[in-house]
């Protein structure tokens, strides 16, 4: 890699800022699945078993109000991090001031602190997402030097890897890639670079509006473009088919007409979807086929999608897929993903790789994980990765 790596770093006694994607699905303060902070760890261990203070950022969720932050706290996170490195792990329930200034300075060779999670900055003004300079800056002065390895948040321009990483390099200080940023876009580059044809790629899960662009690229690179999850109900409501509740977005219903136009059958939606009557597991559902009855919200695909999916991934050699395709959290709607999944699976002499915290999430629960070739931390990332896009938190670190 062009890029500064965290081995070309001497950390020793040095107050390392590391960015981690440490937003992992969270319930309660109960974490539902800890790949993203297991794929973090080496980058942590090298840092403290080489004598460097380690000073994790992170987000996690979005927050858009101050009852956000109730559920949005790092703690349980940096809780279960210190089970995960089996060694006590200092957490600082603010993002600026005293208190964490403080605890940074308290800090002896080899330790572990998290800062509270970095989108709570976001209340004041979106200075998290929208890169406020003075944060970076800010930030950037609590350390000696700054190692991104938050491969799933490099698509996003944020004060805590974008202006963290700027601020550095105009001090004169290094901003370095991870272990797992550069194991990710290794892996990534080769196998989508010159793709085994047919190449599909399946794109499902609830962030519509940020990845529904991706499609139109993916057309141009893929066989069969598959959209199922939440982001088929767009694309219903572009045709006509009656949607109920279910997920959509409306100012994408324009896009999802010219996607649809330019793909032609290229595009694959699904043909039927389980609908029930409410976001709950123990809600009355049923089999839908087409339009989706007034009163019910789609939550899963239905079964005669999921044989269409397997048509469809049949003679596949390489596949790419971001996205559950329903509510694979209830057990009632997990039925789409996992089928889709298994079939991954039996594919012989395929290239079948998973991205996103989700959709690692859903693969692992299933225990289907495991047939698969490459498990991405990134889902909004490796899809902006292989759309061929820098992303704004790779291009910010120092060149080497
Ligand atoms: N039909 C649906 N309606 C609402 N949410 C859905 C539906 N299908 C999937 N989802 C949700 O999508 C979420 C994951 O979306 P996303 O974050 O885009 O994926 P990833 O994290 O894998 O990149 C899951 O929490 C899942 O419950
Ligand atoms: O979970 C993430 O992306 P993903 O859901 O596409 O896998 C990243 O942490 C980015 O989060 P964001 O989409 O709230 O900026
Ligand atoms: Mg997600």
């Amino acid at each position: 890699m062009a890029k500064l790596t965290v081995s070309d770093l001497d950390v020793k006694s040095k107050k390392v800022l590391i960015r981690v994607d440490f937003n992992v699905p969270i319930k309660g303060g109960v974490i539902g699945n800890d790949n993203r902070m297991v794929a973090a760890l080496p980058t942590i261990n090298y840092v403290t078993e080489n004598g460097g203070k380690a000073i994790l950022f992170s987000h996690l969720g979005r927050i858009k109000t101050e009852d956000d932050k109730k559920e949005l706290s790092l703690r349980p996170v940096a809780e279960h991090l210190a089970e995960l490195l089996n060694k006590p792990v200092t957490f600082v329930p603010e993002t600026r001031g005293a208190q964490l200034e403080d605890a940074i300075n308290n800090m002896e060779d080899g330790d572990v602190l998290v800062v509270e999670n970095t989108r709570f900055e976001d209340l004041d003004g979106k200075k998290e997402s929208g890169n406020d300079p003075e944060l970076g800056k800010y930030w950037a002065s609590l350390g000696d030097v700054f190692v991104n390895d938050a491969f799933g948040t490099a698509h996003r321009s944020h004060a805590s890897n974008v202006g963290i990483s700027e601020a550095m390099k105009a001090e004169g200080k290094k901003a370095a890639a991870g272990y797992l940023l550069e194991k990710e876009i290794q892996f990534l580059g080769n196998a989508v670079d010159d793709p085994k044809t047919p190449f599909v790629a399946i794109l499902g899960g609830a962030k519509v509006s940020d990845k529904i662009g991706v499609i139109n690229h993916l057309l141009g690179k893929a066989d069969k473009v598959i959209v199922g999850g939440g982001m088929t109900y767009t694309f219903y409501a572009a045709k006509g088919i009656k949607i109920g509740n279910s997920l959509v977005e409306e100012d994408k219903i324009e896009l999802a007409k010219e996607i649809m136009e330019k793909a032609g059958d290229k595009l694959v939606l699904p043909v039927d979807n389980v609908v029930a009557t409410e976001f709950n597991n123990d809600a009355p559902s049923q089999v839908a086929e087409g339009d989706i009855p007034d009163g019910y919200m789609a939550l899963d695909i239905g079964p005669k999608s999921v044989q269409l999916f397997k048509d469809t991934l049949a003679d596949a050699k390489t596949v790419v897929w971001n996205g559950p395709m329903g509510v694979f959290e209830m057990s009632n709607f997990a039925k789409g993903t996992l089928e889709v999944g298994k079939f991954l699976g039996t594919l012989s002499d395929a290239t079948t790789i998973v991205g996103g915290g989700d959709s690692t999430a859903a693969v692992q629960q299933l225990g289907v994980a495991d047939k698969l070739t490459h498990i991405s931390t990134g889902g909004g990332a490796s899809l902006e990765y292989l759309e061929g896009k820098t992303l704004p938190g790779i291009a910010a670190v120092s060149d080497k």
